[in-house]
């Protein structure tokens, strides 16, 4: 610890402001992260912690301050080889290009003085060589769009220490790992802390902070709030320096994650009859009623994600039918799922979810310009006054309806993509991991409005794998390698919903009988529950 303290810090920022047009989005702040420090940035969404981000790695020129590597000053803006040989992020979404190997991936753009054309065995083996050093197993022929996304991680950290750089951002990274995806990453960011590389880590799950870093920074509406050790650190603390509320005051961030079974359900809402999807999911038959969520958990490739997209008609099941309120709805296709009043909030909200040169009103009214005017037209003042309500109502930070939706922070573009999905209300709402990316606050007010929309007399449906979103559920099936292998109604422990969803133990204890069934008879079961 003294030797980290006497070498200079891997980073370390100061006075940093930087404005986008009217808005402040950091305002003076600072960050210092020392070698072989594992530190988290943590902050609500829109807080600017993205934006430091885009300066520490020589995106954005910052109006002021000043950003210094091991003591020495960051290259100019413009010469981003001098940047990567500093520091690189992992972003969620993957830098790599999928159609090429992890050898061409890893030297891409990267030619030896002297070399006129390309070795491929020389490639290959020096990229073998190269991934070995950092320990990591992957095959450097294969493409880079089969590798797992643990593996294309690692694939990406080695290619930035490679360049030398000895501080790695990690922006969400185990947003799409599995249980034991986490741990495989975990392991290899400590073998790499050892040997004194950096890291900053930028997340939502405060959990991870707890289990992975030493220190933690807080910002808050731009601004630097605090900097301690995590051991120092209570979570409640930590949540109170994000959102500047009092332990009192921070009620509602906790408010729906127990709920009591009090509200009413009714008619089955949504139904499907053996609807299957081959290599994806077997034939299930899912019911569920009006007033009830009902989450779908399981882990990547567990079926569940793609069975939420047949049900919002993005994808065309192999058999089967969806039914909502009586009626079959012709599936495979958006447009019709829409009009039988299934509302859907995607997961990718980059490429599905937002129109990114229009404005937040025009965005989130998307699925209801037909109710904005008459004839056809959209009268503006109306798509306004819509947007304006949505954003009350989920809190959405912006300067208004009228601002662009990609200048707004990650977690804020999520809430205009669920504001539009609610647009039309919905009779059923189909939610895949409706608060990824989404500050903690924000993330029960979501969570809120899906149990509002079920209270209202709509059936719900959320697709996750994250606890904090199933916990809201009235009833969890959970799917693994494509078959429902449990189901839970509220009150199960989170070591039993892991445990399932990782495939162990296959049992359902607050359904009636054994287990050993398929898909689609534990879906009967659930119709006469
Ligand atoms: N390109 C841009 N144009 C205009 N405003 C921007 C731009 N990028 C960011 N902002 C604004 O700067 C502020 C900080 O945004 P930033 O993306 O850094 O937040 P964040 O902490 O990363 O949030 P999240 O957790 O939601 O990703 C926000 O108010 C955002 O609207």
């Amino acid at each position: 610890m003294t030797e980290q303290l006497e070498r200079p810090p891997a980073v370390r920022a100061e006075g940093v402001v930087k404005r986008f047009g009217p808005t402040l989005a950091l305002d003076d702040v600072g960050l210092t992260v020392r070698p072989g420090e594992s530190h988290a940035l943590v902050g609500r969404n829109g807080a600017g912690k993205s934006t430091l981000v885009n300066v520490l790695t020589g995106l954005h020129k910052p109006d002021a301050g000043t950003v210094r590597f091991h003591g020495e000053p960051a290259p100019d803006y413009g010469d981003m080889a001098a940047w990567q040989s500093k520091v690189a992020c992992v972003y969620q979404k993957s830098m790599v290009v999928p159609e090429l190997t992890v050898a061409e991936n890893l030297f891409l753009n990267r030619f030896e003085p002297g070399e006129r054309y390309i070795r491929w065995s020389r490639l290959r083996q020096k990229a073998r060589e190269l991934l070995a050093s950092y320990g990591v197993d992957v095959d450097p022929s294969a493409r880079a769009k089969d590798l797992a996304v643990e593996q294309r991680q690692f694939v990406e950290i080695a290619k930035a220490l490679s360049f030398g750089a000895k501080l790695i951002i990690l922006d969400e990274p185990t947003a799409q790992l599995d249980a034991r995806g986490i741990q495989r990453l975990y392991a290899k960011l400590r073998e790499l802390q050892a040997q004194g590389v950096a890291f900053l880590y930028i997340s939502h799950h405060l959990q991870e902070v707890y289990d992975l870093c030493t220190t933690v920074t807080v910002y808050r509406d731009a601004r630097h709030v605090l900097t301690e050790q995590v051991a120092d650190l209570s979570k409640a603390d930590l949540v109170e320096a994000m959102t500047g509320e009092g332990k009192g005051g921070a009620s509602s961030w906790h408010a729906v994650s127990v709920h009591g079974s009090d509200h009413a359900v009714g008619e089955t809402v949504l139904r499907t009859e053996q609807l299957a999807l081959e290599g994806e999911f077997d034939p299930i038959d899912l019911s569920v009623r009006s007033g009830e969520v009902v989450g779908l958990a399981g882990a990547t490739a567990s079926g569940n994600t793609a069975l939420g997209e047949v049900l919002a008609g993005m994808r065309s099941p192999t058999s089967g039918a969806v039914n909502v309120a009586g009626r079959d709805v012709r599936t495979g296709s958006v447009p019709h799922a829409l009009d039988a009043g299934i509302g859907y909030i995607p997961e990718d909200r980059h490429r599905q979810g937002l129109v990114l040169g229009r404005s937040v009103a025009e965005n989130a009214t998307l699925t209801v310009a037909d109710q904005l005017g008459p004839w056809g037209t959209v009268l503006p003042s109306r798509t306004r006054e819509f947007a304006a309500g949505m954003i009350a109502s989920l809190d959405i930070k912006t300067r208004g309806p009228e601002q662009l939706v990609n200048g707004l922070s990650g977690g804020n573009q999520q809430k205009v993509v669920v504001a539009r999905a609610l647009a039309r209300d919905p009779k059923v709402l189909v939610a895949l991991r409706p608060t990824a990316g989404v500050d903690i606050k924000s993330k029960d007010a979501l969570l809120g409005v899906v149990r509002r929309v079920a209270g209202e007399g709509s059936a719900a449906v959320i697709v996750s794998d994250e606890l904090d979103d199933l916990r809201v559920c009235d009833r969890v099936l959970v799917l693994f390698h494509g078959r429902v292998v449990a189901s839970y109604d509220s009150g199960w422990s989170d070591r039993e919903l892991v445990a399932a969803m990782e495939g162990v133990g296959e049992t359902t204890p607050s359904a009636d009988g054994g287990q050993e069934g398929t898909a689609g008879t534990s879906g009967n079961k659930e119709q006469t529950s």
